[in-house]
């Protein structure tokens, strides 16, 4: 297959050669650092004036700074069933984790992970990492593989390198961080090679950390994507890539993202990865471990009125999904049935908000989503995996008679979400907000169905202002590190104010966006196009960030 370069994004310019390589001049910068100011025309015949905006890094870096995005989710329905082969239904929301990556002068052979949301910071020397074993004509991958195990071999020879890795911290803290590093080695030496070049991968996100939003999938989803646009595997993303080309880069980016998910969590379903890289709302399975899983996009999916509850009670997803194992295995033929019983719950929900006569402004369909949500709940308490905190957020709501409540993501602590029964009054939603206030619980805005992984090349935006004449505003690795809290960098990357947020409803809850009944979370895609360019449009006055729409 052709190599291609990162494609046709703003100021940057891709020539494929004769033989499949790529090499990629972005905003009149070389690759190789050879500049030049002159116009040239691209393959559409549109003229592109090559300027010299760029050269303002003295480092002549192999390619410019770059930045991926990706978002958490929820899963609406069938949490825990999913890893048993499952379906489940989850969407994407609006938080998302963002990767800035750094390529570093030639004469610089480091790569450097920093995580300041973890306080997490380590420096490997490239040509010391054990590039042999992974190369090895037994164990080599490439970035078309379908890699659905860890070879413990492999796991094996990267021990050594995680030994130092925050020695100088407590052990639970070291143990997140070694699990960091752990994760990025193995998909860094199985996609990479000893010629890597230099760099640094630098990550902030706005997602709560372990409170089932899918934080640790989104940082897969960045560093897969990063990797795979580092080794110019990615056509594109650009608005007129043909469906097909446009789909498998997504189902790359999520194979890997996967391996990445396997090294954090030993045994995820894959579900949000999957949320995280296509974005929108989707019906997974995965029934089969070795085989890639069956992801339905649910175009849908209704504009429902949710509001999301942390309960900032940490929980571990590896250990939640391993005390359900235990009780499967202690009690096979009940526990078989309560997964069969959320699956119908899943299968029920997917009919209902598929029926022609589904409408959110309708009582009577909410109350049947709903209820379908509280049995889920349920069936998941029996499965252990609930939580006082989580029971006590139900009980509010129940007390008050506001909508239907179930735990999201792996339980054990983590996150709820309420379906908001309609004309509530005001009073009753403010004194639940009280209460939750009051009690330490932290309410989330945000909206169901955003984005998928989004790739902002090179690291400029453009915002429509004065700055844009100067070639845009740069996003570097200092203002990066010094944004402050989640609206700073939601600033600094030009989504302030969240994508969505502010648009929640009465409550300021969690909601879907859309364009009301028909239309669903997917009523503003384009047809067509499976990476567009314009996926946060209004945001931005140039195509600047770009990303997979979920069309199937
Ligand atoms: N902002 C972040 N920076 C660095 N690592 C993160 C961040 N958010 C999540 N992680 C990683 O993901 C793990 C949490 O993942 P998980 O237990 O699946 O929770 P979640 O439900 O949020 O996905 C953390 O222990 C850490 O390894
Ligand atoms: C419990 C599970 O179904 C979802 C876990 O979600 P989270 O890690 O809590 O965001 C596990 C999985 O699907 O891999």
């Amino acid at each position: 297959m052709a190599q291609y370069g990162v494609g046709r994004l703003p100021d940057a310019q891709v020539h494929v050669n004769g033989h499949g390589t790529a090499a990629a001049s972005v905003n009149g910068a070389s690759t190789n650092g050879i500049t030049n100011g002159s116009s040239t025309t691209n393959g559409n015949g549109i003229k592109l004036t090559i300027r010299k905006k760029l050269d303002r890094k003295k480092s002549s870096p192999m390619l410019p700074t770059f930045m991926v995005s990706a978002p958490g989710k929820v899963i609406v329905f069938g949490e825990h069933a999913v890893v048993h082969g499952k379906a489940a239904i989850a969407a994407a929301i609006s938080l998302r984790s963002y990767l800035l990556v750094t390529t570093l002068s030639k004469s610089r052979r480091t790569v450097t992970l920093r995580f300041p949301d973890i306080d997490f910071n380590h420096t490997w020397n490239i040509d010391e990492l054990p590039w042999s074993t992974f190369s090895h004509p037994s164990k080599k991958k490439y970035y078309y593989d379908l890699v659905t195990s860890l070879d413990p071999e492999l796991v094996a020879a990267i021990q050594p390198y995680l030994a130092d890795v925050s020695g100088d911290k407590p052990s639970e803290i070291r143990k997140v961080h070694q699990n960091s590093a752990g994760s990025f080695l193995y998909m860094f030496l199985s996609l990479g090679s000893q010629s890597f070049p230099g760099c640094q991968y630098t990550l902030r996100s706005t997602i709560p950390i372990g409170a089932g939003l899918g934080s640790s999938a989104t940082i897969a989803v960045c560093m897969s994507a990063a990797l795979l646009l580092q080794l110019r595997t990615l056509s594109g993303p650009h608005p007129d890539q043909p469906a097909d080309e446009a789909r498998l880069q997504v189902e790359r980016i999520n194979r890997w993202a996967l391996v990445y998910e396997m090294f954090i969590h030993g045994n995820p379903s894959g579900v949000d990865n999957t949320v995280a890289t296509q974005g929108k709302a989707v019906l997974f399975q995965r029934t089969d471990y070795s085989r890639p899983p069956s992801v339905r996009p649910l175009y849908e999916f209704p504009e429902l009125p949710l509001l999301l509850v942390d309960t900032r009670t940490p929980k571990s997803t590896a250990h939640e999904v391993a005390k359900v194992e235990r009780l499967r295995h202690a009690h096979p033929k009940l526990v078989g049935s309560i997964l069969d019983a959320v699956d119908k719950v899943t299968e029920s929900a997917r009919d209902l908000i598929e029926e022609r006569s589904f409408d959110t402004g309708d009582e009577e369909c909410l109350r049947r989503v709903g209820e379908l949500m509280t049995i889920n709940h349920g069936l998941l308490v029996s499965l252990g995996v609930s939580h006082p905190r989580l029971e006590r957020v139900r009980e509010l709501v129940d007390h008050e008679g506001i909508g239907w409540t179930k735990l999201t993501g792996a339980g054990g602590g983590g996150c709820s979400i309420t379906l908001l029964r309609p004309g509530v009054p005001r009073e009753k939603l403010d004194r639940l907000e009280e209460r939750l206030e009051e009690e330490g619980y932290q309410k989330f805005e945000t909206t169901l169905g955003g984005d998928g992984v989004g790739v902002l090349w090179p690291a400029v935006l453009k915002n429509g202002m004065d700055e844009d004449e100067e070639g845009g505003m740069e996003i570097d690795l200092e203002n990066f590190l010094n944004a402050e809290g989640n609206e700073g960098v939601e600033r600094l990357v030009g989504v302030h104010g969240g994508w969505g947020r502010g648009k929640g409803g009465s409550f300021g809850g969690l909601r879907v966006r859309g364009e009301g009944k028909g239309k669903g979370v997917m009523g503003k895609r384009r047809a067509g196009l499976v990476w567009s360019s314009l996926v946060w449009s209004g945001l931005f006055t140039g195509p600047e960030w770009v990303g997979p729409d979920a069309k199937g």
